[in-house]
């Protein structure tokens, strides 16, 4: 909190304001000012109005870039007139370092261009530079990667590499910073979902300083330190451990995915499975091909090639580019999201090749999730831990809205679909406690009443004002890329939506079969317990070699038990006809719309004792609740639909 203290309040709320979502706040078009196009020599001897002018504009740009642009100096606004002569250029940039500190933003110089006028002996120069807003010591930009390729293309190395600062011997030196299991250090292959982070200061400055004893990093020191925080989500390269790293890409939002290709190796393995996926979930993709060092110059232009011939694809439709310099490094960065460009990068872990352009490049990413404040809270949960005197802990991004400390949420759906309320006593961000977490973030959340076994990934905690339902039947409209004869009404497959990680039947179609390349809508129901869905977001349907994806369209609220015995006692002490539900909760006067649960197969035997889950019923007051042997396996085969 230092820095924040050391901000006039003005400077603390300017910072917050520009890191806020870009949709709100700024004056778009104060009469004069923002609307004015500005020409090449705008900043060159700006008058007091100018100035004002060009600070709003620059405010503008900074919000619209969640706390960050390229500003071009000697460019005009819309038009290709562009060059100054150095004393012009020199007096433009004072000016924009001028209206810089006023918005609370420092400069990195990017590049300098010139240009010789046609005919003549004058050179015009221009020059870009990064402007970002410094952030306080509790607050920091963020952006999520994925780290994905096949094994041992060097995924867990470069990172090794990147966030302590060290080079490679060749041998697996750098990737035993990263791992987090035994068996992975002995085997040298990821397993799980690993985390590591990298942050620059307002100026680009990398602020990892790993300790020189253990290696071990200070992710609050960073986030502290760091104006812009790079989160790499390292995933396993291995097939069998393909489900996970779907998990990965699916449940813990990357806002791109760099994807890693041994030059030596080439395209291969599950190189194209994972560039496929992120294609599939809408993940910006750029590739690093690693051990340049060691690989003879014909094989590395014939992965290359590949490479290159892949992304073309029609499957793909990117547009590669080689990135070789800086230039390559600001034109790729900056149009990396809106284009359909591929930014390719030659680097060795052992020798450090080409390791700075990957550097400046993951600075200019830009933050690419809206944080859509003004929507109710949403947060997904994509791991749960237990820590001893602090209790169950949760940890997942925040998809919109915002929450802050002793808000209350929602918690569910549980294993009969409600959702409980939970009061936010602790916020931390990158281990860091914060007070308040935005859309776009990751955090995680101490859940102190609650035992392990009560939270799952998948669940979310949500504004109560979203009134979530869960569902066990959802729509989706999917396109089969892969299977080996044809897919028919029954059929199971594993479910990837968002943190959700579950098997479903499909019990209809739009289709009476479906074959590779056929798009269809689907109706599905999940197998062992209802999910929160949110229709529009993307999933992955999966089983052995087969592989749909698409949208859900459309979720079908399920009824708690509790509520529909409510809503009977209700409509029964109102004199309503309808018949009384069975034991199961299940009510056959209620269409199936999956809102109902689904029909109990008759138990036989012994009679089990009751469930001694306990619930959260008010305020994290632990109560106990009323049977939860409600929600047998559901019986899709049998369902009338
Ligand atoms: N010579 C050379 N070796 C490298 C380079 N990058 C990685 N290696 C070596 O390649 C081997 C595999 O690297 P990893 O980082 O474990 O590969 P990975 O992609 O994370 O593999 P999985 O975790 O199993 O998916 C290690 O022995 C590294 O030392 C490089 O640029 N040059």
């Amino acid at each position: 909190m230092a820095a924040m203290c050391d901000q006039t309040p003005t400077a603390a709320m300017e910072t917050a304001a520009l890191f806020a979502d870009a949709d709100e706040g700024v004056p778009l078009d104060t009469e004069g000012s923002s609307s004015k196009v500005l020409d090449k020599n705008a900043l060159v001897s700006p008058n007091d109005d100018d100035l004002e002018t060009l600070t709003d504009r620059l405010r503008l740009r900074l919000r619209e870039g969640r706390g960050e642009c390229i500003y071009e100096v000697g460019v005009a606004e819309h038009s290709d007139d562009a060059g100054l002569s150095t004393a012009d250029l020199e007096n433009s940039v004072a000016t924009l370092r001028l209206i810089a500190q006023k918005v609370n933003a420092k400069l990195l110089h990017l590049r300098t261009r010139t240009q010789t006028v046609h005919g003549s002996a004058e050179v015009l120069v221009t020059a870009d530079y990064l402007v970002r807003v410094v952030a306080d010591s509790a607050d920091f930009m963020e952006v999520r990667v994925s780290v994905v390729g096949n094994v041992d293309a060097g995924k867990s190395t470069l990172l090794g590499v990147l966030t302590h600062n060290l080079l490679d011997d060749g041998r697996g030196h750098a990737r035993l910073k990263l791992f987090r299991h035994k068996h992975e250090v002995e085997s040298g292959r990821t397993s799980s979902v690993g985390n590591d982070i990298l942050g620059f200061d307002a100026e680009g400055v990398i602020v990892n300083k790993p300790d020189p004893h253990h290696g071990l990093l200070d992710w609050i020191g960073i986030c502290q330190d760091a104006t812009k925080v790079l989160t790499f989500i390292d995933l396993a390269g291995h097939e069998k451990y393909l489900k996970t790293t779907i998990f990965g890409m699916t449940g813990h939002v990357p806002d791109y995915s760099m994807l890693m290709v041994g030059a030596n190796a080439g395209v291969v393995g599950m190189t194209k499975e994972h560039l496929g996926l992120a294609l599939a979930l809408n993940v910006p993709v750029f590739v690093v091909v690693t051990k340049v060092d060691m690989c003879p110059p014909a094989v590395l232009q014939e992965t290359l090639k590949v490479l290159q011939k892949l992304l073309k694809s029609p499957g793909c439709r990117k547009l590669p580019v080689m990135v070789q310099s800086m230039d390559d490094v600001i034109v790729s960065a900056s149009n990396f999201c809106s284009e359909r460009i591929c930014p390719i990068f030659q680097v060795s872990n052992v020798t450090g090749q080409n390791l700075d352009l990957v550097k400046s490049f993951l600075n200019l990413l830009p933050v690419r999730s809206a944080a859509h404040e003004e929507d109710p809270a949403e947060f997904q949960i994509d791991d749960t831990y237990w820590v001893d005197g602090v209790g169950a802990v949760v940890s997942g991004t925040c998809l919109r809205g915002v929450i802050r400390l002793n808000d209350t949420l929602l918690l569910g759906p549980d294993s009969i679909g409600q959702f409980v309320p939970v009061p936010v006593k602790s916020i931390h961000r990158k281990r860091m406690p914060v007070r308040e977490l935005r859309g776009g973030q990751t955090a995680s959340f101490a859940l102190r009443k609650f035992k392990k076994k009560d939270v799952r990934k998948g669940m979310v905690l949500v504004a109560p004002a979203l009134q979530p339902s869960a569902c066990w039947e959802f729509e989706g409209e999917i396109l089969v890329l892969h299977h080996p004869t044809t897919i028919s009404a029954k059929y199971q497959a594993m479910v990837h939506c968002g943190p959700i990680r579950q098997t479903a039947t499909i019990i209809t179609m739009s289709q009476n079969c479906l074959r590779t390349g056929d798009k269809a809508q689907c109706r599905f129901r999940f197998i062992k317990h209802p999910e929160y869905l949110r229709p529009g977001t993307r999933m992955v349907f999966r089983e052995g070699r087969t592989k749909a994806i698409g949208n859900v369209t459309k979720s079908f609220p399920h009824v708690p038990v509790q509520v529909q015995q409510q809503t009977r006692k209700t409509q029964h002490n109102q004199g309503g006809q309808r018949k009384s539900a069975d034991a199961s909760g299940f009510d056959p006067t209620v269409p199936n719309d999956g809102s109902n649960p689904p029909v109990a197969p008759k138990r036989r035997g012994k009679k089990k004792r009751r469930d001694d889950r306990v619930h959260v019923a008010k305020e994290g007051q632990p109560v106990a609740t009323e049977s939860l042997e409600t929600q047998p396996p559901p019986a899709p085969a049998t369902l009338n639909v």
